[in-house]
Protein backbone atom coordinates (compact mmCIF):
# COMPACT_ATOMS: atom_id res chain seq x y z
CA UNK A 1 0.00 0.00 0.00
CA UNK A 2 0.88 3.74 -0.74
CA UNK A 3 1.93 6.76 1.77
CA UNK A 4 -0.47 8.53 3.78
CA UNK A 5 0.64 12.14 4.70
CA UNK A 6 -1.46 14.13 7.27
CA UNK A 7 -0.83 17.81 8.24
CA UNK A 8 -1.11 17.64 12.07
CA UNK A 9 -1.23 21.25 13.47
CA UNK A 10 1.03 22.33 16.45
CA UNK A 11 -0.69 23.95 19.68
CA UNK A 12 -4.09 23.18 21.39
CA UNK A 13 -4.71 19.91 18.89
CA UNK A 14 -1.20 18.51 18.70
CA UNK A 15 -1.92 16.08 22.18
CA UNK A 16 -4.94 14.73 20.92
CA UNK A 17 -3.67 14.25 17.72
CA UNK A 18 -0.49 12.37 18.74
CA UNK A 19 -3.23 9.96 20.79
CA UNK A 20 -4.89 9.18 17.76
CA UNK A 21 -2.28 8.68 15.58
CA UNK A 22 -0.44 6.29 18.11
CA UNK A 23 -3.44 4.48 18.10
CA UNK A 24 -3.86 4.10 13.96
CA UNK A 25 -0.21 2.94 14.50
CA UNK A 26 2.12 5.82 14.60
CA UNK A 27 4.68 5.66 16.22
CA UNK A 28 4.54 9.17 18.14
CA UNK A 29 7.93 8.83 20.05
CA UNK A 30 9.98 10.72 17.09
CA UNK A 31 7.79 13.60 17.16
CA UNK A 32 7.77 13.64 21.14
CA UNK A 33 11.59 14.33 20.89
CA UNK A 34 12.42 18.17 20.72
CA UNK A 35 13.24 17.34 17.28
CA UNK A 36 13.68 20.76 15.00
CA UNK A 37 12.24 17.85 12.03
CA UNK A 38 9.19 18.82 10.13
CA UNK A 39 8.28 15.32 8.52
CA UNK A 40 7.87 12.12 10.45
CA UNK A 41 8.26 8.83 8.47
CA UNK A 42 6.66 5.11 10.12
CA UNK A 43 8.03 2.56 7.39
CA UNK A 44 5.76 0.45 9.07
CA UNK A 45 2.34 2.04 9.08
CA UNK A 46 3.68 3.64 5.52
CA UNK A 47 1.98 7.25 7.19
CA UNK A 48 4.31 10.73 7.00
CA UNK A 49 3.25 12.96 9.61
CA UNK A 50 3.90 16.60 8.90
CA UNK A 51 3.36 19.44 11.86
CA UNK A 52 2.37 22.45 10.83
CA UNK A 53 0.57 25.77 11.50
CA UNK A 54 -3.11 25.59 12.60
CA UNK A 55 -4.38 27.88 9.42
CA UNK A 56 -1.54 25.79 7.01
CA UNK A 57 -3.67 22.62 7.71
CA UNK A 58 -6.18 23.14 5.16
CA UNK A 59 -4.00 24.77 2.32
CA UNK A 60 -1.96 21.58 2.38
CA UNK A 61 -4.63 19.50 2.21
CA UNK A 62 -6.50 21.37 -0.44
CA UNK A 63 -3.15 21.40 -2.86
CA UNK A 64 -3.02 18.01 -2.62
CA UNK A 65 0.50 18.35 -0.86
CA UNK A 66 -0.56 16.38 2.43
CA UNK A 67 -3.69 13.44 1.98
CA UNK A 68 -5.28 14.21 5.17
CA UNK A 69 -5.22 17.02 7.54
CA UNK A 70 -6.71 17.55 11.26
CA UNK A 71 -7.84 20.96 11.70
CA UNK A 72 -10.63 22.98 13.59
CA UNK A 73 -14.06 23.11 12.42
CA UNK A 74 -13.58 26.85 12.80
CA UNK A 75 -10.46 27.16 10.56
CA UNK A 76 -12.61 25.13 7.97
CA UNK A 77 -15.91 27.44 8.29
CA UNK A 78 -13.50 30.65 7.86
CA UNK A 79 -11.22 29.21 5.03
CA UNK A 80 -13.89 27.31 3.44
CA UNK A 81 -10.86 25.09 1.58
CA UNK A 82 -11.77 22.53 -1.15
CA UNK A 83 -11.54 19.48 0.85
CA UNK A 84 -13.31 16.76 2.13
CA UNK A 85 -14.67 16.70 5.41
CA UNK A 86 -14.47 13.02 6.76
CA UNK A 87 -15.10 12.90 10.52
CA UNK A 88 -15.60 14.42 13.88
CA UNK A 89 -12.21 13.94 16.28
CA UNK A 90 -14.72 15.02 19.42
CA UNK A 91 -11.87 17.13 20.53
CA UNK A 92 -10.32 20.61 20.65
CA UNK A 93 -14.20 21.92 21.90
CA UNK A 94 -14.43 25.60 21.97
CA UNK A 95 -16.84 28.33 20.80
CA UNK A 96 -16.46 31.71 19.17
CA UNK A 97 -17.74 34.30 20.79
CA UNK A 98 -18.23 37.93 20.39
CA UNK A 99 -16.45 39.31 23.74
CA UNK A 100 -15.43 42.59 25.36
CA UNK A 101 -15.00 44.69 28.56
CA UNK A 102 -18.35 46.37 28.57
CA UNK A 103 -21.72 44.61 29.46
CA UNK A 104 -23.75 47.27 26.77
CA UNK A 105 -25.29 45.89 23.85
CA UNK A 106 -22.80 46.50 20.83
CA UNK A 107 -26.37 46.96 18.50
CA UNK A 108 -26.88 50.28 20.46
CA UNK A 109 -22.85 51.45 19.53
CA UNK A 110 -21.52 53.36 17.43
CA UNK A 111 -17.93 53.34 15.41
CA UNK A 112 -17.29 49.65 17.08
CA UNK A 113 -14.04 47.80 16.13
CA UNK A 114 -14.04 43.99 16.53
CA UNK A 115 -10.23 42.27 16.69
CA UNK A 116 -10.34 38.75 15.46
CA UNK A 117 -8.49 36.05 13.68
CA UNK A 118 -11.82 35.05 12.05
CA UNK A 119 -13.18 38.12 9.83
CA UNK A 120 -15.32 35.70 7.52
CA UNK A 121 -16.88 33.84 10.39
CA UNK A 122 -17.03 37.55 12.18
CA UNK A 123 -18.44 39.40 9.22
CA UNK A 124 -21.09 36.95 9.20
CA UNK A 125 -22.41 36.83 12.80
CA UNK A 126 -22.21 40.98 12.84
CA UNK A 127 -24.31 41.03 10.02
CA UNK A 128 -26.63 38.78 11.05
CA UNK A 129 -27.21 40.74 14.16
CA UNK A 130 -27.26 43.76 12.79
CA UNK A 131 -24.10 45.19 14.21
CA UNK A 132 -22.31 47.30 12.35
CA UNK A 133 -18.65 47.45 13.02
CA UNK A 134 -15.03 47.50 11.32
CA UNK A 135 -13.15 44.23 11.87
CA UNK A 136 -9.31 44.21 12.99
CA UNK A 137 -7.59 41.24 11.69
CA UNK A 138 -5.20 39.72 14.44
CA UNK A 139 -3.07 36.61 14.52
CA UNK A 140 -3.10 35.85 18.04
CA UNK A 141 -3.41 36.90 21.47
CA UNK A 142 -6.52 38.83 20.44
CA UNK A 143 -7.88 39.43 24.00
CA UNK A 144 -4.63 42.32 23.92
CA UNK A 145 -7.20 44.18 21.14
CA UNK A 146 -9.47 45.88 23.84
CA UNK A 147 -7.22 45.92 26.24
CA UNK A 148 -5.09 48.71 24.74
CA UNK A 149 -7.73 50.55 23.41
CA UNK A 150 -7.03 48.82 19.45
CA UNK A 151 -11.13 47.64 19.41
CA UNK A 152 -14.10 48.14 21.51
CA UNK A 153 -14.62 43.79 21.03
CA UNK A 154 -13.56 40.98 20.24
CA UNK A 155 -14.46 37.68 18.74
CA UNK A 156 -12.28 35.07 19.93
CA UNK A 157 -12.36 30.92 20.92
CA UNK A 158 -13.25 30.04 24.31
CA UNK A 159 -12.78 26.69 25.66
CA UNK A 160 -12.66 27.12 29.83
CA UNK A 161 -13.18 30.68 29.99
CA UNK A 162 -9.91 31.33 31.71
CA UNK A 163 -8.10 33.66 29.54
CA UNK A 164 -10.87 35.95 29.36
CA UNK A 165 -11.53 35.64 32.99
CA UNK A 166 -7.84 36.71 33.48
CA UNK A 167 -8.23 39.60 31.74
CA UNK A 168 -11.19 40.82 33.11
CA UNK A 169 -13.16 40.17 29.64
CA UNK A 170 -16.52 39.02 29.70
CA UNK A 171 -18.62 36.75 27.01
CA UNK A 172 -21.43 38.69 25.25
CA UNK A 173 -22.23 36.13 23.08
CA UNK A 174 -21.40 32.62 21.81
CA UNK A 175 -22.12 31.73 18.12
CA UNK A 176 -20.22 29.30 16.71
CA UNK A 177 -19.12 26.05 18.37
CA UNK A 178 -15.73 24.12 17.24
CA UNK A 179 -14.15 20.51 17.66
CA UNK A 180 -11.29 18.90 15.24
CA UNK A 181 -12.00 17.54 12.57
CA UNK A 182 -10.49 15.17 10.13
CA UNK A 183 -9.99 16.18 6.56
CA UNK A 184 -8.95 15.26 3.27
CA UNK A 185 -7.92 15.56 -0.38
CA UNK A 186 -10.66 14.37 -2.78
CA UNK A 187 -8.04 13.22 -5.23
CA UNK A 188 -5.97 11.37 -2.38
CA UNK A 189 -9.62 9.80 -1.22
CA UNK A 190 -10.45 8.70 -4.75
CA UNK A 191 -6.49 7.75 -6.30
CA UNK A 192 -5.73 6.14 -2.58
CA UNK A 193 -8.56 4.29 -1.26
CA UNK A 194 -7.52 1.31 0.48
CA UNK A 195 -5.18 3.27 2.94
CA UNK A 196 -7.42 6.22 3.28
CA UNK A 197 -10.68 4.02 4.34
CA UNK A 198 -7.91 1.74 6.58
CA UNK A 199 -7.19 5.27 8.24
CA UNK A 200 -10.70 7.22 8.14
CA UNK A 201 -12.10 3.15 9.87
CA UNK A 202 -9.45 3.06 12.21
CA UNK A 203 -9.89 6.96 13.49
CA UNK A 204 -13.81 6.15 13.57
CA UNK A 205 -13.36 3.61 16.30
CA UNK A 206 -10.69 5.55 17.80
CA UNK A 207 -13.60 8.37 18.42
CA UNK A 208 -16.04 5.64 19.20
CA UNK A 209 -14.32 4.22 21.82
CA UNK A 210 -13.76 7.26 23.59
CA UNK A 211 -16.92 8.79 23.43
CA UNK A 212 -18.50 5.52 25.05
N1 LIG B 1 -8.37 26.65 24.50
C1 LIG B 1 -8.71 25.73 23.60
N2 LIG B 1 -9.16 24.52 23.97
C2 LIG B 1 -9.49 23.59 23.05
N3 LIG B 1 -9.40 23.78 21.70
C3 LIG B 1 -8.96 24.95 21.29
C4 LIG B 1 -8.61 25.99 22.20
N4 LIG B 1 -8.19 27.04 21.50
C5 LIG B 1 -8.28 26.67 20.22
N5 LIG B 1 -8.75 25.43 20.06
C6 LIG B 1 -8.95 24.66 18.83
O1 LIG B 1 -7.66 24.31 18.40
C7 LIG B 1 -7.33 24.94 17.16
C8 LIG B 1 -5.90 25.41 17.26
O2 LIG B 1 -5.83 26.51 18.13
P1 LIG B 1 -4.42 27.09 18.58
O3 LIG B 1 -4.74 28.24 19.48
O4 LIG B 1 -3.56 25.99 19.07
O5 LIG B 1 -3.77 27.56 17.21
P2 LIG B 1 -3.58 29.00 16.62
O6 LIG B 1 -2.63 29.72 17.49
O7 LIG B 1 -4.94 29.61 16.40
O8 LIG B 1 -2.99 28.65 15.20
P3 LIG B 1 -1.80 29.31 14.39
O9 LIG B 1 -0.58 28.76 15.02
O10 LIG B 1 -1.97 28.87 12.98
O11 LIG B 1 -1.98 30.80 14.57
C9 LIG B 1 -8.38 26.03 16.97
O12 LIG B 1 -8.62 26.27 15.60
C10 LIG B 1 -9.58 25.47 17.69
O13 LIG B 1 -10.29 24.60 16.83
O1 LIG C 1 -11.03 29.73 27.40
P1 LIG C 1 -9.62 29.26 27.55
O2 LIG C 1 -9.54 27.86 28.08
O3 LIG C 1 -8.76 30.21 28.32
O4 LIG C 1 -9.02 29.13 26.06
C1 LIG C 1 -9.15 30.17 25.13
C2 LIG C 1 -7.82 30.59 24.59
O5 LIG C 1 -7.21 29.48 23.90
C3 LIG C 1 -6.82 29.92 22.60
O6 LIG C 1 -5.58 30.53 22.59
P2 LIG C 1 -4.18 29.81 22.82
O7 LIG C 1 -3.91 29.73 24.27
O8 LIG C 1 -4.12 28.52 22.12
O9 LIG C 1 -3.17 30.85 22.16
P3 LIG C 1 -3.26 31.76 20.82
O10 LIG C 1 -4.01 33.01 21.23
O11 LIG C 1 -1.85 32.03 20.47
O12 LIG C 1 -3.99 30.99 19.75
C4 LIG C 1 -7.85 30.99 22.26
O13 LIG C 1 -7.40 31.85 21.22
C5 LIG C 1 -8.04 31.70 23.57
O14 LIG C 1 -7.10 32.74 23.77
Amino acid sequence: MEYLTIAVPKGNLLDESLKLLEYIGFNTNQLRDESRKLIFTDTKAKIKVVVTRNFDVPVYVEHGACDLGIVGKDIIDEMRPDVMELLDLKYGRCFLCLAGREKNDPKFSNNIRVATKYPNLTSYFLSKEGIRARIIKLHGNIELAPLLGLSTYIVDLVATGRTLKENNLSIIKPFFSSSARLIANPFSWKLKRESMLEFFEKARIFVDERSR
